[in-house]
């Protein structure tokens, strides 16, 4: 095909097939960015950019030692690109399955959970006990899982608020919860790397951030020190929660509105009035 076409050349060659296959490739690129965005992915496309870049310049000016060297890298380019996005094709692959088209085919019905979760938030905040709660959605949370203390058992306020009680043998570590079950407690969960994280918060809000940028799910943290509830999601963290608020945006995540992307503390409003309208 002769690239060097006049514009009114080329409108007349293009089929609707290519205009469709232009924007969908525009709008995953979109997506993409969308996601990465203000991630220490993006710095790692940049640095791989560079690399790229700098193939190019060494073939330009016939640097031929060093062509060879990169383009010998390149060749593992797509393996290096599977190891360095995992968790993003991971995240972004489940967002297609947590469509609301999908969503009817497993409705998930969790209100009664939700219901627990705050009661239970709510006792352990006013008393100064700390939690982490983790709720697994379309990524399995196994790794996780497996690094804790089966459990098994319903869902109460009773049974996950005991178990954070300080002196307890399972409240060290995360309690996890799947399908609508507390299937682990005292797991170990890996801690955010990121610096834009306020000083104020220890290991514990760390480590609730950390497995949400490695998987969707949701998670719930009461903090031992103020007492304070947040949520942590998509590697973003809401504090200062009140329970309805809590109630709230736990609806709106887990209880039917595809609500996956990244949020911060100033969307919490926006977030809680379209939980609200879903609502009525
Ligand atoms: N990697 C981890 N996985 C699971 N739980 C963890 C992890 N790291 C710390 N925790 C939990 O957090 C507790 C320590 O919390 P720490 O005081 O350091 O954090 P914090 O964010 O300041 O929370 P708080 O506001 O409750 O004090 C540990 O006793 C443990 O229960």
């Amino acid at each position: 095909m002769n690239v060097l076409l006049n514009p009114l050349e080329w409108l007349d060659i293009l089929r609707w097939q290519d205009i469709a296959d232009i924007l969908i490739v525009a709008y995953l690129i979109y997506r993409l960015l969308l996601m990465i965005r203000g991630t220490r992915t993006a710095q790692m496309l940049i640095g791989l950019f560079v690399v790229v870049g700098g193939y190019f310049v060494a073939q330009r000016f016939e640097l031929y030692i060093l062509s060879w060297v990169i383009r010998n890298l390149l060749g593992y380019l797509f393996l290096t690109i599977l190891v360095i996005f995992h968790p993003e094709i991971r995240r972004m692959l489940a967002q297609v399955g947590q469509n609301t088209f999908f969503r009817h085919f497993y409705g998930i019905e969790k209100s009664q959970v939700i219901d627990e979760i705050v009661r239970s938030t709510e006792w352990l905040s006013s008393r100064r006990i700390g939690a982490l709660m983790v709720i697994e959605r379309g990524i399995g949370l196994k790794p996780f899982i497996n690094s804790g203390v089966t459990v098994e058992a319903e869902i109460s306020k009773e049974l996950l608020s005991s178990i954070f009680i300080s002196g307890a043998p399972l409240h060290d570590g995360a309690a996890i919860i799947k399908d609508n079950r507390l299937v682990a407690a005292a797991c170990f969960l890996p801690l955010t790397l990121s610096s834009d994280i306020s000083q104020e918060l220890g290991t514990r809000h760390r480590a609730a951030i950390g497995v949400t940028e490695e998987t969707d799910a949701v998670v719930v943290i009461v903090s031992e020190e103020t007492g304070s509830v947040s949520i942590a999601v998509a590697g973003e963290i809401t504090r200062h929660l009140t329970s309805s608020e809590l109630k709230r945006v736990l609806k709106n995540l887990l209880g039917g509105i595809s609500e996956t992307q990244p949020r911060k503390v100033s969307r919490l409003s926006k977030l809680s009035r379209s939980a609200q309208k879903a609502q009525e």
